[in-house]
């Protein structure tokens, strides 16, 4: 009877065998798809559909897998649409012609369930071939946890009939598939038998089928040791009838509404997906899991299914712990670029292991359900692999921190340099142990808890950074102390030697010795108190005091140098001879007349001034106070030496020269001042001359020559250039007149030395290193002497 229900149902068939090729839907509904087409070819999209059309991916083990096999045409795939509300197709009624070819797999409606419907069996397009029939039971059990045996009552005690060539199958690959695996993996046998007539209660015909199967159970050859082994080891039983659907149809509806509770209501006491028929495989791994079953049952490889799970776990653990780093990677790429560019990351650790311990937690939730021995090993290489990229990050931080302790040091030092502190050492340590325990603890806390993380090779090279550096800055800063101590010692020094030797006449070097003491004990009391807080041995303290009295004595040396140079004792000596020479007693300039002892003064000046130049000769200071002051052991002659016999010859003779001149000069004035022209010689003059004085007035050159020189003269006058060309024409006069008069005596008498003046100067007086570097006189060393 053909219901209105029925009606549509056909059309549906009819429209859905016209789109048999599609491998996705009959309908177009992606919902169902093709797992394995009758060219025994493994789906493409059942990850995809797993992911995105049914939503299972990431529901773990909460999912089930239900087949149902049975002979063509008897309703298998008509009873699933009804149980599941899936769009397997539907044979039409009128061609008779099979209509599942390969296995196909959907989504039961609202549900965690996926339904396989499986080609049926002793197909006439087939055959007798029963290589694929062997091939789907193989692959179904694998991966199913109920199998439904649709038969119809009366089948039930026919051979091929009732599916028993079938149910062999599935018992010999039963044991081909789960006798490896430790633990019986038991599978349910769920008998519907259709078109029911309840003539024969199902509790005889479940006796029969029973009977059935143990006996074939019985018969197929097994492994010795499970020779003894019973069907119930390895499959429940349940049976179940529905009326007939075209007869019965309302009957049928509300049975299989009955039935439907079998599968959806886990509080159903019949309630078929029991964990212990659960194959074990979560559901992200379940398309790769299925894929490799068929792979192996499609090439005729022996099937293991232990190997197959662990293949599964391999692959699945791997591609969680890929799909999970890549993520993790992208979380912490935004540290990566901080660290770069020089940032410590603060709350390094704490960061990283939360980041680490988030991708362990998705990483345990999905591998988790894989075997337990290759998802424990993979979590090892999992964590391994996030500590290695997190170490790169940790090699930053350890770097950065570094760069900051030893910034920070600098820091401080370079403060306390400026502030010139007296505990410097003590700042030193301070800030290194503050720097080196700032290091220690970000690097600490920065690692990673279950790492064997290190940082000794930064912190060995952050220390010995610090050491340098702060050995650096200490020799710097003591060496600035120290020359700062002998800068002291020359300002004091400069202060007061060139004052005293300019004026100090009488115990000038007793009172310059003395200042050299004073000036060399503050410098090093000074230089004590700087370095008190620099930690430095004895040791360093006395070279370093030596070398400031040693210093000190040089500048002392150099500046006596300066100020005894050739001019500047020439100067000395003629301020001392013209004291005498040429001032008087209250000061005031000598006029020279012919009453004047002019060489008595001149003797009495030149014999002062070159007692002068003995003072100016060498250090007159004791060694043994030199000794004390200066620490200096080794003192020789020359040391003290100021001025030597050459450079004493060389001083003599240009002195002498210049008051030679200066005795001329008085000489001459007493002359000027006594020889007048007397007035009658110039009437006599005028009378003798009157006739030439006329005939040069008459005579034109002449004339014209008086006017030239005249008006020359005038010019000279009103220029003010009469007197200098007047005083030039003397010089020039004078200067002829000497050296005539010197060429003239030298012819006669020999040149003699005053040695009562000059003895000082002959004594074998050593050169003084200072001043023959100081002594640069350009005087004619030929000069000759002038014997007064
Ligand atoms: N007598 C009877 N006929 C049924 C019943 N259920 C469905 N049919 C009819 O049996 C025919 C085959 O139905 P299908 O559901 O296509 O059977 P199938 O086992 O899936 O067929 P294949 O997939 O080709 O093996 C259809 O014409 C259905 O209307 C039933 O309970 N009793």
């Amino acid at each position: 009877m053909l219901t209105t229900e029925n009606f549509e149902e056909v059309n549906q068939v009819e429209s859905a065998n016209t789109k048999l090729k599609n491998p996705v839907s009959v309908d177009g509904n992606t919902s169902q798809i093709q797992i394995v087409d009758e060219n025994k070819q493994f789906t493409k999209i059942l990850s995809e559909s797993m992911k995105n059309v049914w939503g299972l991916e990431q529901n773990g083990f909460n999912y089930h897998i239900l087949s149902i096999f049975g002979s063509q045409s008897t309703g298998k795939s008509t009873l699933l649409n009804k149980l599941f509300n899936t769009k397997f197709q539907v044979m039409n009624e009128k061609s008779r012609q099979q209509t599942t070819k390969g296995i196909w797999i959907s989504q039961g409606e609202n549900s965690n369930l996926l339904i396989l419907d499986v080609e049926g069996t002793d197909g006439r397009e087939r055959g007798e071939e029963q290589e694929f029939e062997r091939k789907s039971a193989l692959f179904t059990l694998a991966i199913s946890e109920v199998l439904v045996i649709n038969i119809w009552e009366n089948m039930v005690g026919l051979y091929q009939g009732a599916n028993m060539g079938l149910l062999k199958t599935v018992f010999e690959v039963n044991m081909q598939l789960f006798l490896q695996q430790q633990g019986k993996i038991k599978t349910l046998l769920l008998f519907v038998i259709r078109d029911f007539t309840a003539r024969t209660p199902l509790s005889n015909l479940s006796e029969v089928l029973t009977n059935e199967l143990n006996k074939m159970w019985k018969d197929i050859s097994k492994p010795e040791e499970y020779s003894e082994s019973n069907l119930s080891d390895y499959f429940d039983l349940m049976f179940t009838t529905l009326p007939h659907k075209i007869y019965l149809p309302e009957q049928f509806e509300n049975e299989v509404l009955q039935l439907k509770e079998r599968f959806y209501n886990t509080e159903d006491p019949n309630y078929v997906f029991k964990p212990k028929y659960h194959r074990g495989i979560p559901a992200d791994g379940f398309s790769s899991y299925a894929e490799n079953i068929w792979d192996q049952v499609a090439y005729n490889h022996d099937l293991d299914i232990p190997t197959q799970q662990q293949l599964l776990a391999e692959y699945r653990c791997d591609e969680i712990a890929k799909a999970i780093i890549d993520e993790f990677q992208i979380d912490i790429t935004k540290y990566k670029e901080k660290l770069e560019d020089g940032e410590i990351l603060e709350d390094m650790g704490k960061i990283f292991n939360e980041v680490r311990d988030r991708s362990l937690e998705l990483y345990d939730h999905s591998a988790g359900r894989y075997r337990k021995e290759v998802y424990n090993r993979k979590r090892i290489e999992f964590i391994e692999k996030m500590n290695t990229y997190l170490h790169v990050y940790y090699l930053l931080q350890l770097r950065n921190v570094e760069k900051k302790a030893y910034a920070d040091f600098k820091n401080k030092i370079t403060e306390a340099i400026k502030d010139d502190s007296l505990y410097f050492v003590e700042i030193l340590e301070k800030q290194k142990s503050k720097s080196i325990e700032f290091f220690n603890q970000v690097a600490e806390d920065s690692k990673l808890i279950d790492t064997n993380w290190v940082f000794t090779d930064h912190l060995s090279q952050l220390t010995k950074e610090i050491n340098e550096y702060g050995k650096i800055t200490k020799d710097q800063q003591l060496n600035k102390i120290k020359k700062n101590s002998e800068k002291n010692t020359f300002n004091l020094l400069a202060a007061s030697v060139p004052q005293k030797m300019n004026n100090v006449r009488d115990h000038l070097w007793d009172e310059l010795g003395n200042d050299l003491e004073k000036a060399l004990t503050n410098s090093i009391e000074s230089y004590k108190t700087l370095i008190n807080g620099y930690d430095c041995t004895d040791e360093e303290i006395n070279d370093n005091v030596k070398s400031i009295r040693k210093n000190g004595w040089n500048a002392f040396c150099n500046l006596v140098a300066e100020e005894t140079t050739d001019n500047i004792i020439l100067v000395h000596l003629r301020e001392k001879f013209e004291e005498i020479f040429r001032y008087d007693k209250s000061g005031l300039p000598r006029i020279w007349n012919n009453n004047d002892d002019i060489d008595s003064f001149f003797k009495k000046a030149k014999d002062e001034a070159l007692a002068l130049i003995s003072l100016f000769t060498f250090i007159d200071i004791s060694e043994q106070k030199i000794r004390k002051i200066t620490g200096i052991e080794e003192l020789q002659k020359e040391d003290l030496t100021i001025i030597d016999a050459d450079r004493s010859k060389k001083i003599l003779n240009k002195f002498l020269r210049d008051i030679e001149l200066q005795y001329i000069d008085a000489k001459r004035s007493v002359v000027r001042t006594t020889s007048k022209v007397p007035p009658w010689f110039i009437i006599l003059t005028m009378a003798l001359g009157y006739n030439e004085f006329l005939s040069i007035l008459k005579n034109p050159i002449y004339l014209i020559g008086i006017v030239l020189i005249s008006v020359f003269i005038y010019v000279l006058y009103i220029t003010n250039l009469l007197k200098p060309v007047i005083h030039v024409g003397q010089v020039i006069v004078q200067d002829i007149l000497l050296q005539l008069k010197a060429k003239t005596e030298k012819k006669h008498k020999t040149n003699k030395v005053d040695t009562d003046n000059i003895s000082y100067f002959d004594e074998d007086i050593p050169l003084s290193k200072l001043n023959r570097r100081k002594n640069k006189n350009n005087f004619d060393s030929n000069a000759t002497l002038v014997n007064f």
